[in-house]
């Protein structure tokens, strides 16, 4: 049943304000990261930041920060089969290079979700400004493969050469059936489908209240906008560990000697709620950017144009305990905080490997492994593609001359976030990352900045 927003008005507001205490908070979150020496300050010039407890040298790895919530791009998972739980590259090269192939000439480009549009209703135009659909290189740079190659690359009866210096864990399907999620161990499976995916899984053993309109909510997010994927994650996220906190607590009341109504149910959600509550939010459709080809006099158009998308995505997902506002806003957040998700291709390895292998190896090699190069073409080096929130990286500050930079190690093989110093940090200083290209003119930076709401009134000098 739909209920009126003014009736849950003040629970919303609960829980879009930042929790207290915030220190203690982070503190044991860094405690549990592989790196110390940080601190996050919650009340600085900027809101949070993050600082230096210890000195970093340049090169120094500041912070490895495991996702919180996030996603592959849909229109990556043609070109990676990852893990949807820690984002490693699974199975093998060559099931890599002939799911691939595959897939590209079954003519599946922006999705691998195959659904069919039939709602008759255009969101074309907004189509054009959000989706996320990066198309890979044209199909003229590519040398066809014969189907039975494809076949035997997909099914393991292939070994290309030097492949096994690439090992990839095993494919381990979703447990509930969908055919859309994989994973590269039954721990990771497990949590996914603990943590999130029980709830958004359209396989069999959903435990979604409704297949069909999770379904519709997920065909119109792939053919719109990816973040509501991740804002539908979130929520999801927060509904499951809402229900073990609730389970656990009557449990506690069956034994407690009084009976106790202080844990209300919403004081249990806004404990459920905590890990996201810390992250920056602001409203997506106040604070998403103006796309360059809309006017500005058609900005209040197109605001309320992509507030309606929200809207109807709010409506497809039928979580009906949160209200439009509230989900505006947990979108918002993956706006101002996402850092993209980036994991090397071990595709791009093998064929770099083969390069470089001494020329008494490297003709035999080759002259087996070019006809899998020609028939991926320029595609042959796509990495693995998404958007996450991370709790620490997310409290990190912008400045157009930063310290650290997020880049990834040759050993950084997952969808964690890699914090390096890139010059030296003392203690007490604050740990800056540029969320642009630095190497940008004043006005593309600016551009690119008012995403964030950040003004550089000068070029260089914001911090
Ligand atoms: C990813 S959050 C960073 C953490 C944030 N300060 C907080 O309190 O959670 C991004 C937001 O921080 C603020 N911010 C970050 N760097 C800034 C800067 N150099 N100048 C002004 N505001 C900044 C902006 O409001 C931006 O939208």
């Amino acid at each position: 049943m739909e209920k009126p927003d003014a009736q849950f008005k003040d629970g919303i507001s609960a829980l879009l304000r930042p929790p207290t205490p915030l220190q203690e908070y982070f503190e044991e979150l860094i405690s549990t990261r592989k790196c110390q020496g940080l601190r996050v300050n919650p009340d600085g010039e900027f809101g949070k930041g993050v600082y230096a407890t210890a000195k970093f040298g340049e090169g120094d790895l500041v912070l490895k920060d495991p996702v919180l919530v996030g996603a592959q791009h849909s229109s990556n998972k043609m070109d990676c089969l990852v893990c949807s739980y820690c984002f490693c590259f699974i199975g093998s090269v060559e099931l890599q290079i002939g799911r691939k192939l595959y897939l590209q000439r079954l003519g599946i480009s922006k999705d691998c979700c195959q659904f069919d549009s039939s709602d008759g209703e255009d969101d074309s135009y907004m189509e054009d400004h959000i989706n996320l659909g990066e198309s890979s290189s044209s199909n003229s740079d590519k040398t066809p493969l014969p189907n039975e190659v494809v076949e035997s690359l997909m099914n393991g009866e292939l070994t290309l050469p030097y492949s096994e210096r690439y090992p990839l864990a095993s494919v381990i399907p979703c447990p509930g059936g969908c055919g859309e999620n994989y994973y590269c161990s039954k721990s990771c499976a497990d949590s996914d489908w603990e943590f999130f995916h029980s709830l958004l899984c359209p396989g069999e053993k959903s435990e979604s209240r409704c297949r069909e309109a999770l379904l519709k909510f997920i065909q119109h997010a792939t053919e719109t906008n990816d973040i509501f994927l991740l804002a539908a994650k979130a929520i999801s996220y927060t509904i499951l560990r809402y229900r073990k906190l609730k389970a656990s607590y009557q449990e506690d009341q069956k034994y407690a000697a009084t009976d106790c109504a202080c844990n209300s149910d919403l004081s249990l959600l806004l404990e459920a709620w905590n890990p996201l509550s810390m992250g920056f939010k602001r409203r997506w459709w106040d604070c998403i950017a103006l796309p360059d080809d809309v006017d500005y006099c058609d900005e209040a158009a197109f605001r309320m144009q992509i507030k309606e998308l929200a809207f109807k995505s709010v409506q497809l997902l039928k979580a009906a305990i949160f209200d439009k506002d509230f989900y505006g806003h947990i979108i918002g957040m993956f706006e101002q905080n996402n850092l993209d998700l980036v994991v090397a291709s071990p595709v791009e390895d093998y064929f770099l490997y083969i390069d470089d292998l001494p020329d008494s190896e490297k003709g035999k090699a080759e002259k087996i492994t070019r006809p899998y190069l020609d028939a991926l073409g320029g595609d042959y080096s796509v990495c693995c593609q998404g958007s996450a929130f991370y709790p620490l990286q997310s409290c990190m500050n912008h400045s157009c001359s930063p310290n650290a930079r997020a880049f990834k190690r040759e050993e950084d093989r997952d969808g964690q976030a890699t914090i390096i110093a890139t010059r030296p940090i003392h203690t007490g200083e604050e740990v800056t990352i540029s969320y642009i290209d630095e190497n940008l003119l004043f006005e593309e930076r600016q551009a690119l900045l008012a995403d964030y709401v950040i003004v550089e009134h000068n070029p260089g000098q914001i911090k």
